[in-house]
């Protein structure tokens, strides 16, 4: 009897201690016997030369099909529009101060009534328990309302997504765009590109609820499911398409997406999509055939974090003529996390963290490591500890990665271990608490780490553990950061920061400033009183073995 299997089966055989024989003399071969069954592994392109099954999986995850359907995205109107409640300090938003640079910038609106959205949109934001736009709403939903080009910055958890959305489906709706219908060739009119898998789909479930009961159709395309699937989502029939940059790329190159219709391309977490990791892609993207020039589309660009060599690049994709807007201050953390940072050496940590989960009890709490092993090894040490415990890293399948997700979302298992893969973007509820286990190498990627929580005016704990060995070359921004959010810098902080540096450089305590588009910084370089940073290593070199898509 022959039996052919896929990776998944291998997992279980191998890896759940079921059996079967390793092919001969130490290797891994593609047919296998047991018993009187004969296993084929499918594996088309595996001829031989793998010494271990771990190379051999590592090998087949990559190149096997994926057989990976993720389950459907919910239809009651009530699990579609769930959402959680705006925190005490939702209101303290509108003390943030804005800056908005380039040429005759549109007023900003004050409420939702002043976008001039169509009923079933206002509809839709009403039931998302939408009540006053935000700030990056209020100045961003004008700007892409009249078709200007847009980079804008605001803190975690402030409304970004929203933020482009609703003028993009605004726009789409007033235009008459056709409703999607089968084709074996999609157009959709605006693209969407996140960087994480989790993250696109998080977009896409936005742009769902908030064009319920509309003509409008969003697709979600993203590595790690299958692509048999993907395609077949997409051709019957995609308005907005979102997706990660490689499964973007494969899908336009298969000729399963024209276009020729393309009004806006929308980059969320636009620094990382720029780093070195995503830039090819996105110049591919532009690139592709059909893709309409920057001047015939709108180009639109959102983060938290805006590193100034990362701007300056990104005008590349932009009109010239873009408008950047500042809430707050670039690349600041949100005040309404309460940051801690501990001095620990390294091989403290594992007890200190044990401690530290112990007095949080049940809080849901998100815990960052830097690599893909260490989060298999803490998960797995606050299991045998008795903390539910899972993982999300680039190295689990898609299905586990989103059934982690899933059971952090609903508290089955309050404690998540993380990489970078999970630093950005993620609105979870009731996330009340990050751990900075390791502490990243970038200072963006730690604003973007403790932004997990503290989202939409709730109040968040954030603790780092420092360790002076390998986190020295981070003081003086992580120094600049805890200023810049009014938080206590720690005494032996300052100190390390200034031995490290010898100089201050950051901003005076308390100081809330909004800031800076690099257009306006090369006319005043000379004025500047600190020396520039060395850009911050992009995230995918600070977690070299990260797997982002
Ligand atoms: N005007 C609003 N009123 C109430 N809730 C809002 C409003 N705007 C956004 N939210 C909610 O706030 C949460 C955070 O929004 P969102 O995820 O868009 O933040 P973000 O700025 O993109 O964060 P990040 O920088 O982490 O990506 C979401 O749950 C969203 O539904």
């Amino acid at each position: 009897m022959y039996i052919v299997l896929d990776q998944h089966c291998l997992y279980d055989m191998f890896l759940g201690g079921r059996g079967g024989s390793r092919g001969g003399r130490g290797g891994f071969r593609n047919t296998f016997k047991s018993g009187d069954i004969t296993f084929i592994l499918h594996s088309p392109q595996q001829k031989s030369g793998f010494k271990t099954i771990s190379q051999y999986l590592y090998y087949t995850q990559r190149t096997l099909a994926v057989v990976y359907v993720p389950p459907p995205p919910p239809e009651e109107e009530s699990s579609i529009f769930s959402h959680y409640a705006t925190g005490i300090n939702f209101d303290k938003y509108d003390d943030i101060l804005v800056d908005v640079s380039g040429s005759n910038p549109p007023k900003a609106i004050m409420t939702f009534d002043e976008a001039g959205l169509c009923e079933s949109l206002r509809k839709n934001v009403t039931k998302s328990g939408y009540v006053k736009p935000t700030p990056v709403q209020k100045h961003g939903i004008p700007i892409i309302s009249a078709g200007r080009d847009l980079m804008a910055c605001a803190q975690t958890g402030s409304g970004k997504t929203a933020a482009f959305l609703l003028p993009i489906l605004q726009r789409l709706m007033a235009d008459g765009v056709a409703a999607s219908k089968f084709s074996e060739v999609q157009e959709p009119e605006a693209i969407i590109v996140a960087p994480t898998r989790e993250l696109i789909n998080q977009i896409y479930l936005e742009a769902r609820k908030f064009a319920y009961g509309t003509c409008v159709r969003p697709v979600v395309v993203y590595g790690g499911i299958n692509t048999g699937y993907t395609i077949r989502e997409v051709l019957k029939g995609c308005n907005i398409l979102c997706g990660t940059p490689g499964r973007l790329l494969d899908i336009i190159g298969r000729g399963k997406v024209g276009l020729s219709k393309l009004r806006y391309l929308v980059l969320d977490e636009a620094d990382r999509m720029l780093d070195m990791g995503f830039e090819p892609d996105m110049r591919k993207l532009v690139g592709s055939p059909g893709m309409p020039s920057k001047e015939d589309r709108q180009t639109l660009m959102f983060s938290a974090t805006y590193p100034e060599d990362i701007q300056r690049m990104a005008a590349d994709f932009l009109k010239v003529d873009y408008i950047f807007l500042a809430v707050g201050v670039v690349g600041g953390a949100c005040s309404d996390v309460e940051q801690t940072i501990v001095q620990v050496d390294q091989y403290s940590k594992r007890d200190q963290l044990l401690e530290l989960l112990r007095s949080t009890g049940n809080e849901r709490t998100m815990v960052f490591v830097e690599t893909k092993r260490s989060a298999d090894f803490i998960a797995t040490f606050l299991c045998q500890e008795k903390l539910s415990t899972t993982s999300i890293h680039g190295d689990r399948e898609q299905r586990e990665r989103e059934k982690a997700l899933s059971d952090f979302r609903t508290g089955q298992c309050p404690v998540l271990v993380a990489t970078s893969v999970a630093a950005r973007g993620l609105d979870i509820e009731q996330v009340q608490h990050v751990v900075n286990f390791d502490l990243p190498s970038s200072i963006d990627e730690y604003v973007h780490r403790i932004g997990r929580t503290g989202r939409c005016g709730n109040i968040g704990r954030a603790v780092s553990f420092f360790n002076p060995e390998s986190d020295t070359p981070l003081a003086r921004s992580l120094v600049k950061v805890l200023s810049g959010a009014q938080q206590e810098v720690p005494k032996w902080l300052e100190e390390i920061a200034f031995s490290a540096h010898g100089t201050t450089g950051f901003n005076p305590r308390g100081k809330v400033f909004a800031s800076t588009d690099t257009r306006k910084v090369r006319l005043i370089t000379s004025h500047m009183d600190e020396p520039p940073q060395a850009s911050a290593p992009s995230p995918a070199a600070a977690a070299d073995d990260e797997e982002w898509e």
